[in-house]
C-alpha cells in the first residue's frame, strides 16, 4: 500500500486541512499520515481560535515518520509561523521524499490569517525551492507576486513569475474566478489548462486542501503530474458536486465511496 503524509493543520469541523487531507488519501486507497502544525478551532463560519505547535514537536513528529515509514508522496498545508516553515523545511532537506506538494495556505474561506504574514517570504523561500509541485490560490498568487490577476492571461504571467521562484511545477487554481473555473499548470516550458464547469453551490469549504492531497495521492500512486493534476480534477469536481449542507455557513467537500472505488483500491 502506498504511504503519504500531510504536514498541515488541524480543522475541527473536518473540512478542511489535516482532516480533509486524511479523507482524501484513504479515497485514494492510500495509507495517510499526518504531522500537525496547528490546532485551529472553526466550523463552516469562521476560525475562532489557533494553538501553534511548537518547533520542537513538529520536528518530532516529522522525524518519527521518516526513520520508521517510507513515504510515497507528501504535501504541506497550513504552515503558520517562520520558525514552523524553517524546521519543516530543514528536514524535508534531509529527508528528501520524491512527491512534495506545497499548497501554500495563507487565509480562509472565512478571512482569517492561516499563515501570519509575516512568513509570506519565509514560504515563498524555503518551501517554494522543495516543491514538485506549488498550488496556489488567486489570492495566495496575487500575494506571492504583487500581481493583479482577473483572467487567464495573467493567471499565466503570474505562474512563469512564481515558477521563477523555484517550485519545479506552478498549478494555478482559478476557483476565485468567476465562470468555468480554470487550473493552469505550468512546467516552466508548457502551459496545460484544466478547466470545468463551475458547480453552483456554497460549500466549497476545504476545496484546496483536498485538491492538493489529490494531486500528492496521485503522485504516490505513480501517476505523472499531468494525470496526477488531471485525476485530481475529477476528483474534486465529484467532491465539490456532492458537498454537505452541513453547518450555518460554507459546508464542506464530500469523499464519499464511489470516490474510493474510482480511485483503485487496489493500488
Ligand atoms: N464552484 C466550483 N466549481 C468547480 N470547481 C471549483 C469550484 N470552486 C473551486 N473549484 C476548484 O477547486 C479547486 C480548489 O480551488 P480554489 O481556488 O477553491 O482553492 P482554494 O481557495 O485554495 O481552496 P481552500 O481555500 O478552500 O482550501 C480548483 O481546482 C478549483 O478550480
Ligand atoms: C487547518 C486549515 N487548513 C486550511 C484551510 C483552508 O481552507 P478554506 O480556505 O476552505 O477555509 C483551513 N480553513 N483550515
Amino acid at each position: 500500500m502506498k504511504k503519504a503524509l500531510t504536514i498541515a493543520g488541524s480543522d475541527s469541523s473536518g473540512g478542511a486541512g489535516i482532516q480533509a487531507d486524511l479523507k482524501t488519501f484513504s479515497a485514494h486507497g492510500i495509507f495517510g499520515m499526518s504531522v500537525i502544525t496547528a490546532v485551529t478551532a472553526q466550523n463552516t463560519q469562521g476560525v475562532f481560535a489557533v494553538q501553534d505547535i511548537s518547533r520542537e514537536v513538529i520536528a518530532a513528529q516529522i522525524k518519527a515518520i521518516f526513520e520508521d515509514i517510507e513515504v510515497d508522496g507528501l504535501k504541506v498545508g497550513m504552515v503558520s509561523q517562520i520558525s514552523t516553515i524553517e524546521i519543516i523545511a530543514e528536514l524535508l532537506k534531509v529527508y528528501a521524499p520524491k512527491n512534495i506538494v506545497i499548497d501554500p495556505v495563507m487565509v480562509s474561506k472565512s478571512g482569517y490569517h492561516l499563515l501570519n504574514p509575516q512568513a509570506e517570504l519565509t514560504l515563498i523561500r524555503e518551501l517554494l525551492p522543495l516543491a514538485t509541485v506549488v498550488t496556489p490560490n488567486i489570492p495566495e498568487a496575487e500575494v506571492m507576486t504583487k500581481m493583479t490577476i482577473q483572467n487567464l492571461t495573467q493567471m499565466e504571467s503570474a505562474a512563469k513569475y512564481i515558477y521563477q521562484m523555484g517550485a519545479k511545477n506552478v498549478l494555478l487554481k482559478g476557483g476565485h474566478l468567476e465562470n468555468d473555473s480554470t487550473d493552469i499548470l505550468y512546467d516552466g516550458r508548457n502551459f496545460k489548462y484544466y478547466t470545468s464547469q463551475r458547480v453552483k453551490t456554497k460549500n466549497t469549504h476545504g476545496t484546496g486542501c483536498t485538491l492538493s492531497s489529490a494531486i500528492t495521492s496521485n503522485l504516490a500512486l505513480g501517476y505523472p503530474l499531468s494525470e496526477a493534476v488531471s485525476l485530481a480534477k475529477d476528483y474534486i469536481i465529484e467532491a465539490i458536486e456532492h458537498s454537505l449542507d452541513i453547518g450555518k455557513g460554507v459546508g464542506p467537500t464530500h469523499h464519499f465511496y464511489s470516490l474510493y472505488q474510482k480511485a483503485g483500491f487496489n493500488n
